[in-house]
């Protein structure tokens, strides 16, 4: 923490409420205080306190924190090494008085020697005081035994007091695989076992069932094979409310193809390769594929109908958003009269209202994997910044499809980054975007989805408010980003 957020930060020291036996009492559902763990808790907190913020998946940036506290504490090994599982409450500045924080996930390792390999980016320091005074405290993700621990309890559907690991019917889950932390950039962070399963541990973590596990079981429970099927989970009871999903264990894809880097390989190409490959027939299958996606959903989730007015309020969502990516990218302002034109068009070309479903919610082409049979889509969590009850909103299916158009936009403007301006490349780029652009809706029409061509204002005006949140996104984490989302705002607005 900095100097000035140390200052302004109280950590509370009371032992974590729910603080629960040591490993002897799994199963049993017991609770006891262990001897140690407030005590260990609460050395860990200066420490913590001055690492989160640099973490990636830390969504507080730029606003100090005020405050730290322990929700629930649940020690999964003691001795040397240890983990402890952390449910931290924190505070920031500006938070308003019936706000309650954050509530972020922490998988704590100390043992006397750093493990060999870590980076310096997951060690906390050494801890001073407590039941483990001087051993190093660090991020347990990258320590292939402690992680190994966690693939034991969802093997075993173990119960530790307010932690439970649920498992999916089906074959057993091997026990014995140390986890290594995937290095890919997320807004959570994962740890992969051998090439057989990989497991998402939320970070922000909200009361009530992750989106993802939602979605995701829904899909496996289907039969759809165009997820990774789901193996087994882990949740936590907050306070009163209904359990929150903490983890995501899912089947591996060792031999994916990440469809972000296929993208970026094929435009790279247009750099002077005459024969560049020809990725519209992938953004042709994806199409299809996410068109499959949503017939599943919409079939084994509850589907409804907008009225008029309710098209109304959609639209009046989205004015609302860009009023509030206006004064957080002053930037925007400039076309905050043209897109609200735009969304006021989406209402009056819906007269009788929209058809809604549950969605992906953030598709990207970062979220969908190559494999041998064809495109598998992943994350349904949704936009991490739009809150989980949003998140579960029924949406038009064309959101995903809007989204999804956004991100080949995003493959060819990559092209042209950081370059002096070069008109011949701006153009190849602009055309092959197009291309994979038409057929990517022609695949999602040919797949059984609603023709994107029959309702241009609405999806303009997905297209617009998908672009609004990246320009806040890029804004947040990759400012250097931030012309990409900017150039699809200016162009978009003069279609209005
Ligand atoms: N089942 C899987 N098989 C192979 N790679 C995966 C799998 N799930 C996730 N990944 C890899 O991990 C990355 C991050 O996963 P994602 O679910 O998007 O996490 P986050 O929500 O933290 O952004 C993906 O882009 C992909 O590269
Ligand atoms: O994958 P996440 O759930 O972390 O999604 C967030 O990060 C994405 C970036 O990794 C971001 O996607 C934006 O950048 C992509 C290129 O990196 C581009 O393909 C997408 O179209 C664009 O929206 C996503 O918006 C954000 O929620």
């Amino acid at each position: 923490m900095s100097e000035t957020s140390r200052s302004q930060a109280h950590v509370h020291r009371d032992p974590p409420s729910g603080a629960t036996g040591p490993v002897g009492t799994r199963g049993t559902g017991v609770r006891r205080t262990t001897p140690g763990v407030s005590e260990l808790v609460n050395a860990s907190l200066p420490l913590i306190a001055d690492w989160l913020p640099s973490q990636r998946w830390y969504a507080g940036k730029g606003r100090a924190i005020t405050g730290l506290t322990p929700v629930v504490g649940t020690p999964l090994q003691v001795g040397d090494p240890a983990l402890l599982h952390l449910l931290l409450r924190v505070e920031h500045a500006g938070d308003g008085p019936a706000a309650h924080g954050d509530i972020y996930q922490l998988l704590l390792g100390t043992r006397s020697q750093a493990p060999t390999g870590i980076g310096q980016s997951a060690v906390l320091g050494r801890l001073s005081g407590g039941p483990y005074d001087g051993a190093v405290l660090y991020d347990a993700v990258h320590d292939p035994e402690l992680t190994g621990r966690l693939l034991e309890h969802l093997a075993t559907g173990d119960r530790f007091g307010s932690l439970s690991f649920r498992r999916t019917p089906g074959p057993g889950l091997p026990s014995n695989l140390p986890g290594r932390a995937s290095t890919a950039e997320q807004s959570n962070s994962s740890v992969i076992y051998g090439t057989a399963f990989i497991l998402k541990l939320f970070r922000r973590i909200s009361p009530g069932t992750n989106p993802d596990l939602e979605l995701s079981l829904a899909l496996s429970r289907a039969g759809s094979t165009r997820i990774p099927r789901v193996a087994a989970w882990f949740e936590s009871r907050l306070e009163r409310s209904e359990p929150a999903t903490l983890g995501l264990l899912q089947r591996y894809l060792p031999d994916a193809e990440d469809g972000w880097e296929l993208a970026l390989d094929q435009v790279g190409r247009l750099k002077g390769d005459p024969s560049p490959g020809n990725f519209a027939i992938e953004a042709h299958r994806l199409g299809r594929a996410t068109a499959e996606v949503h017939r599943v959903l919409a079939r084994s989730m509850p589907v409804a109908r907008l009225d008029r007015a309710q098209t109304s309020l959609l639209a009046g969502t989205m004015a609302d958003r860009l009023d509030s990516a206006v004064t957080a990218v002053p930037g925007l302002l400039r076309y905050r009269s043209a897109l609200r034109a735009a969304f006021r068009q989406l209402a009056d070309a819906h007269p009788d209202g929209l058809p809604v479903q549950r969605i992906h919610g953030d598709l990207h082409l970062g979220q969908a994997m190559r494999i041998a049979h064809g495109w598998v889509l992943l994350d349904f969590e949704g936009e991490p910044a739009k809150s989980v009850a949003e998140r579960r909103l029924p949406q038009p299916a064309l959101r995903d499809v809007a989204a999804m158009l956004r991100s080949f936009d995003y493959a060819a403007a990559h092209l042209l980054a950081g370059a002096p301006p070069d008109p011949e490349l701006a153009h190849l780029a602009a055309a092959w975007a197009a291309r994979n652009r038409t057929a990517y809706c022609a695949g999602y029409t040919a797949g059984g989805g609603s023709d994107p061509a029959a309702s241009p204002e609405l999806m303009r005006a997905l297209e617009i408010d998908k672009a609004v949140y990246e320009v806040v996104y890029e804004a947040r984490h990759r400012p250097s980003w931030l012309p990409i989302p900017l150039a699809a705002i200016n162009r978009l607005a003069l279609t209005v």
